[in-house]
């Protein structure tokens, strides 16, 4: 078999085109959402995501605030600037760029976000609301892949799924999303007992563990649908001396020969992850205010 590629950077522009549609029509009437960026440190990674963000948020028409702290800065400062954007009207939507520095806890950091404007879907109430089925903020990356899922196969209901990894920002919300979706979902980690075994019996399988290339195609049910969270920067001496390159979580060539559908990584769940945090932005805009959201 020769998988389908699933590319996330197309279907991520399209995203951004229909969100920046939705904009110009309700920037008519008087509402252009804002939303705030804050970067502490400075971290290569995170300045790339960071500036990314605020140039996709102009390009479809939102007003982009960026903060930037240094990498000492006390963890009150940080929490006050995040109480100050949750009171600023022009900002519906925050964001604080994660890792967080060594020496800054990022539990009353996310805790100190106005759930409303929490577009990152990271609080604890945000987390509830996903858990309990209620309408929320859900976290981008989970949010991207499920739209990917879903283009390759719209109905979910009693699918096998299986997620590698249970981090708050990825696995958990996934392993949520597919439920909510009807899918039978199994959360697997470090500790599950023979993972390729587990990891076979998906329809669904999605890999958010972080560790370059670790799920072979002897993981992969034949016609599963890959999904690929990881974005891992190895060496890559054939390049150059010192010169590295990304790959994803998956064996991508090992996995494609056997899946019906693949995402790749670079260029698959990771563009998702942007346009999903403005789909959000504009969510939150227009809850804020007591209006229905537009379906983008
Ligand atoms: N507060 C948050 N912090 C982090 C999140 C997040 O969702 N919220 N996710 C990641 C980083 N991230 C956005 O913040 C992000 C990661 C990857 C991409 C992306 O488009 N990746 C490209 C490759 C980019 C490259 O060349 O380096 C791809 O996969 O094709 C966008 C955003 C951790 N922190």
């Amino acid at each position: 078999m020769t998988a389908t590629i699933i590319d996330g950077k197309a279907f991520a522009a399209g995203l951004r085109q229909r969100i920046a549609t939705a904009v110009t029509g309700i920037g008519g009437r008087g509402l252009v959402p804002g939303l705030a960026v804050v970067l502490v440190g400075s971290d290569p990674a995170s300045e790339v995501y960071v500036g990314s963000k605020a140039k996709m948020t102009v390009e479809v028409g939102m007003r982009s605030f960026k903060h930037v702290l240094p990498a000492d800065v006390p963890q009150a400062d940080l929490i006050a600037l995040v109480a100050r954007l949750n009171a600023d009207p022009e900002v519906d939507g925050i964001l604080v760029q994660l890792p967080l520095p060594a020496g800054l806890d990022p539990d009353p950091v996310i805790a100190a976000i106005d759930p409303d404007k929490d577009v990152d879907g990271l609080t604890n109430t945000n987390a509830g609301r996903l858990a309990n089925g209620r309408p929320g903020l859900v976290p981008c990356t989970p949010l991207g892949s499920m739209m990917l899922i879903r283009s390759v196969i719209p109905d979910l209901a009693g699918a096998e799924a299986v997620v590698v990894g249970r981090s708050n920002l990825v696995g958990k919300p996934i392993a949520q999303l597919l439920l909510a979706a009807n899918a039978t979902v199994t959360l697997a980690h470090s500790r599950t007992r023979d993972l390729a075994a587990v990891c076979r019996r998906a329809d669904i399988l999605v890999a958010a563990v972080g560790r370059p290339q670790m799920i072979g195609g002897d993981y992969v049910k034949p016609g599963a649908v890959v999904i690929d969270v990881g974005i891992n920067r190895i060496p890559a001496p054939e390049r150059g001396e010192g010169k590295t390159r990304l790959v994803g979580d998956v064996a991508f060539d090992e996995a494609a020969a056997v899946a019906s559908a693949i995402t790749p990584a670079p260029g698959g769940v990771g563009p998702m992850t942007i346009a999903c945090l403005l789909a959000n932005t504009l969510t939150a805009a227009h809850l804020r205010r007591g209006l229905e959201p537009p379906v983008v």
